[in-house]
């Protein structure tokens, strides 16, 4: 098991103390595509960002590769709602950032970054700066500088949002890929049933106050392993409505 979020709590304490995730249970094994969706202020991104090691957790404990989770680290990466790019760095030197802390040398990260650059469908766009992209584009940077750096786990908050139909369906196929072809584990935060259906092999659904799990709908069955071929078209095309029921019923 890659990833055991046991018994996990977090409340935030202050003027208003507010139960944001309550004794959350979840394990997650290796390359396995997870989603989370949920109410607006369920706790999703409280409990991402606890796996993140980025939020204190107030009871229980996060285990990823049998160690506790203490603080933030590489092999756990995060694809933020509001994603900052350095202003002062290009599309590309944003993007190889992270390989330069980590000392790769310089034609193996201008590889990888633009192998991601591709898969973001910026390639035109590797000398611009941040200022001249929209905000998708510069989202869609930011997706690209966490994938280049290689974690093991890829923790993404709505990554996909702020994005038209079109780059959203582009995006979350070239994630599928590597997905696939990477081996990846994906912890994945979003909005919509369709896109949780589509891309996960279960669809974790919370409810609010307290946040807590409600449902975990197992999406896998029957599923061809790849989704990027015929045989996954098919299936979603036989199988999508009811699970769709399914994960709205829970919703609801
Ligand atoms: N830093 C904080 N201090 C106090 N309360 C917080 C803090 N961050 C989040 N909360 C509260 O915790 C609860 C869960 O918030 P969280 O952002 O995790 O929800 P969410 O499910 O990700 O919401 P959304 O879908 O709108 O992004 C909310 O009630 C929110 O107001």
């Amino acid at each position: 098991m890659t990833l055991q979020i046991k018994n996990v709590t977090k409340r935030y304490t202050g003027k208003n103390e507010v139960l944001a995730v309550d004794n959350v249970s979840l394990e997650i094994g290796e390359n396995e595509f997870i989603s989370i969706v949920g109410p607006s202020g369920c706790g999703k991104s409280t409990l991402l960002r606890m796996v993140a090691g980025l939020e204190s957790i107030t009871d229980g404990e996060i285990i990823f590769n049998g160690k506790k989770v203490e603080g933030t680290n590489a092999e756990r990466g995060m694809v933020f709602q509001q994603y900052t790019l350095m202003p002062w760095r290009t599309v590309l030197q944003n993007i190889t950032f992270g390989l330069e802390v980590k000392n790769i040398p310089k034609e193996e990260r201008l590889t990888i970054a633009r192998k991601y650059i591709q898969m973001i469908g910026l390639e035109d766009f590797e000398n611009s700066y941040p200022y001249e992209l929209s905000g998708g584009m510069q989202q869609r940077v930011a997706i690209a500088r966490t994938l280049a750096n290689d974690p093991q786990i890829v923790l993404m908050d709505e990554p996909f949002g702020a994005l038209d139909a079109q780059t959203r369906s582009m995006l979350q196929n070239h994630l599928l890929k590597i997905w696939e072809t990477d081996k990846k584990t994906i912890l994945f935060i979003t909005h919509s049933v369709d896109e949780a259906i589509y891309l996960s092999d279960k669809v974790v659904i919370m409810s609010a106050r307290p946040g807590k799990i409600k449902e975990i709908v197992d999406i896998n069955i029957e599923r061809p392993r790849s989704r990027i071929s015929a045989e996954f078209l098919d299936y979603k095309k036989r199988i999508y409505d009811s699970l769709k029921e399914e994960v709205l019923k829970s919703y609801r």
